[in-house]
């Protein structure tokens, strides 16, 4: 569905640089801090800035040769706000009609429903929550084969984060074609969701890996000087000196349970994965 191999953009002291894949049929996750690089990841892919150098192909093709037909097919959650606040609700199918083809007023309405947003009030008098549910209506309500969907769950309680996750579930189940691409800080929203998942920081990839086997393979180790001194290291990821000793990042947690069953070894969660692929050492 995406293919982007090195791609550049500069800002100053930002550089992106970043080679992903979204395969057909798959939901991938980019976690990121803030200013990690993400929005500027999806706005290269949404040809919303000119990139410096690399390449992006999506549906197959090269981005330079995508046709209005083929941007019609993407289904776009943009950070920031997407409509103007002087619009309504029932404005807004007006402008999604005119903009896509394969708009499908009655999905759209009912999603509003589902989510309860109300048609008739101005965007203007919407909570942010309200507003985060607006766009990821409007990005499902036109038969996008890719939804591209930066920080769609920013603002929302975990009551409609919960709503809003289950509808992309039920959004590819409709279609083994479709595949989406979404971007959170928290990794909580992106592990049952994702197939796999890239960790984005300062504008670099520094991991992907699917989400399974980080879930499964992936654990911390707590060694203490001596442990640590012992420890074969041939599987750790990531070290990092801690006042006990060091913990240590494995994805092959059952080596070390089966190997050293008296040390500390704990499943690992996607935030200690980025806590130590950022802070901790290479070994
Ligand atoms: N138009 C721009 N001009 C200059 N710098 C920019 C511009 N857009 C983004 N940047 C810089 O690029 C870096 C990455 O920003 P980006 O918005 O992609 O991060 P992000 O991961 O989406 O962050 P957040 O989670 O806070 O939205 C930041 O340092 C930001 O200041």
């Amino acid at each position: 569905m995406l293919k982007m191999k090195n791609v550049k953009k500069n800002y100053g002291n930002f550089q992106l640089d970043c080679t992903l894949e979204v395969p057909d049929g798959c939901i991938t996750g980019l976690i990121g801090e803030n200013g990690a690089g993400k929005s500027t990841t999806f706005k290269a892919i949404e040809k919303l800035i000119f990139i410096d150098s690399g390449e992006i192909e999506v549906f197959g093709k090269r981005h330079t040769e995508m046709t209005l037909e083929d941007k019609e097919k993407m289904g776009i959650v943009l950070s920031g706000s997407m409509f103007s606040e002087i619009l309504s609700g029932k404005e807004i199918i007006r402008i999604m009609d005119s903009m896509y083809r394969n708009f499908r007023k009655d999905r759209f309405v009912n999603l509003c429903g589902k989510l309860s947003i109300p048609l008739d009030q101005k965007i203007k008098g919407f909570s942010s929550g309200m507003k985060a549910k607006l766009k990821v209506a409007a990005a499902l309500s036109h038969e996008a084969k890719f939804l591209i969907l930066d920080e769609p769950t920013a603002g929302l309680d975990v009551v409609a984060r919960d709503e809003l996750l289950n509808l992309l579930r039920e959004y590819m189940e409709e279609d083994a074609g479709r595949s989406i691409l979404i971007s959170s800080h928290i990794a909580g929203d992106l592990e049952g969701l994702c197939d796999d998942l890239y960790m984005i920081h300062n504008g670099k990839i520094i991991l992907h890996e699917e989400t399974d086997i980080l879930l499964s393979n992936y654990g911390l180790l707590k060694a203490d000087e001596e442990q640590f001194r012992k420890l074969d290291k041939s599987y750790l990821l990531r070290v990092k000196k801690e006042h006990y000793g060091y913990s240590c990042m494995t994805d092959q947690i059952r080596f070390y349970r089966e190997n050293y069953p008296d040390m500390v070894i704990e499943k690992s969660g996607i935030d200690d994965v980025i806590m130590m692929t950022i802070k901790g050492e290479e070994i």
